[in-house]
């Protein structure tokens, strides 16, 4: 058979395969975090953004939540500014504040809106301060049994979900930077981008929250092993939780609560590999880590 008849017939065969797949997608909505280090590589980037223009198309209703760290690292650097974090959460002093505001705003959220737009005119970008989205108070983790100062990071307090359900329903796809307001004291906090996907993804009642990160999944016995835990159920996530560090803390914290809220599955992909997420929602062959729901109990239980 010519090659260019075998490839035509492959892509033809990709497409058959995922029909049962765009069925039970139909209208659902998936929320899509995009970590900052998943965004380094522009090729990467675009091909990210086909893939969510894809997601739409095909019926789905996909949000997605971008992060930023490394961009924000490399314009306090330019600045002379410290760069610390502690528990996976940027200390983000006063003066901090105003350079996450820009990068994460007014530099990587205008970018990615333009990236898709390139593909089709859907994407609105948003921070969690408008319409507020998010509102959210100052956060102060439990680190080690002591509570620790992290500057200007919020905690969510609530979510209006009005503003993405007009833009869902208008076909649009909502791109999210984790910034929110608080009622309280009218600041403007900064908010983990895993923790503002996961509170998106519960509040819309989202099918699925996939992480898009710079790692094949959630690793066992991380750093000295690289060996994937493919699937984890919500109670087994629960005790894994205080060995994890750095930015699978609030990674694997927003994956169980998203999944204790009531969204059907949190999966931790792979940014690094094109187009995985639509291996993830269209294939069998979804690689990097999945955290299922716990079993309901009366499922499980023997009758008497
Ligand atoms: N158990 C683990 N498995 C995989 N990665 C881990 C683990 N513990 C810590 N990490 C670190 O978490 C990082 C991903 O989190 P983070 O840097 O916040 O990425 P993102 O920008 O995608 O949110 C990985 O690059 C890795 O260095
Ligand atoms: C409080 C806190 O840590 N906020 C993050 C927000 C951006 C983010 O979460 O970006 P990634 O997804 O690329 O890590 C920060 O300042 O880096």
């Amino acid at each position: 058979m010519p090659d260019n008849v075998r490839s035509a017939l492959a892509k033809a065969e990709a497409v058959t395969d995922a029909l049962p797949w765009l069925a039970r997608h139909q209208g659902r909505t998936v929320v899509i975090k995009l970590g900052g280090h998943a965004m380094v590589n522009d090729d990467l980037t675009a091909a990210f953004a086909r893939d969510i223009v894809f997601l739409r198309q095909v019926g789905l209703r996909p949000v997605v939540v971008h992060g930023g760290g490394p961009q924000i690292n490399a314009e306090l650097e330019r600045r002379g500014l410290k760069r610390e974090f502690k528990g996976g959460l940027r200390v983000t002093s006063p003066e901090s504040m105003d350079v996450v505001r820009m990068v994460l705003a007014g530099q990587v959220q205008r970018d990615l809106v333009g990236l898709i737009n390139r593909y089709s005119p859907l994407a609105v970008g948003m921070t969690g301060e408008d319409a507020n989205t998010l509102t959210a108070k100052r956060f102060v983790p439990w680190i080690d049994g002591e509570p620790v100062d992290v500057g200007r990071v919020g905690e969510i307090t609530g979510v209006d979900t009005g503003a993405l359900h007009s833009l869902l329903a208008d076909g649009r796809i909502p791109v999210v930077s984790p910034l929110a307001r608080s009622a309280e004291d009218g600041l403007v906090y900064n908010v983990n981008a895993d923790t503002v996907a996961a509170a998106l993804a519960t509040a819309l009642r989202a099918e699925t929250l996939v992480m898009m990160t710079d790692v094949a999944g959630l690793c066992a016995g991380w750093p000295h092993s690289q060996e994937v835990i493919p699937r984890l159920t919500a109670c087994e996530l629960e005790k894994l939780l205080p060995e994890l560090s750095d930015g699978m803390v609030p990674k694997m914290t927003g994956c169980l609560d998203a999944v204790r809220g009531g969204v059907g599955a949190a999966r931790v992909i792979d940014g690094r590999v094109p187009h995985s997420v639509l291996l993830e929602m269209f294939t069998d062959d979804g690689v990097g880590t999945v955290i299922v729901p716990d079993p309901d109990e009366s499922e499980v239980m023997p009758i008497a």
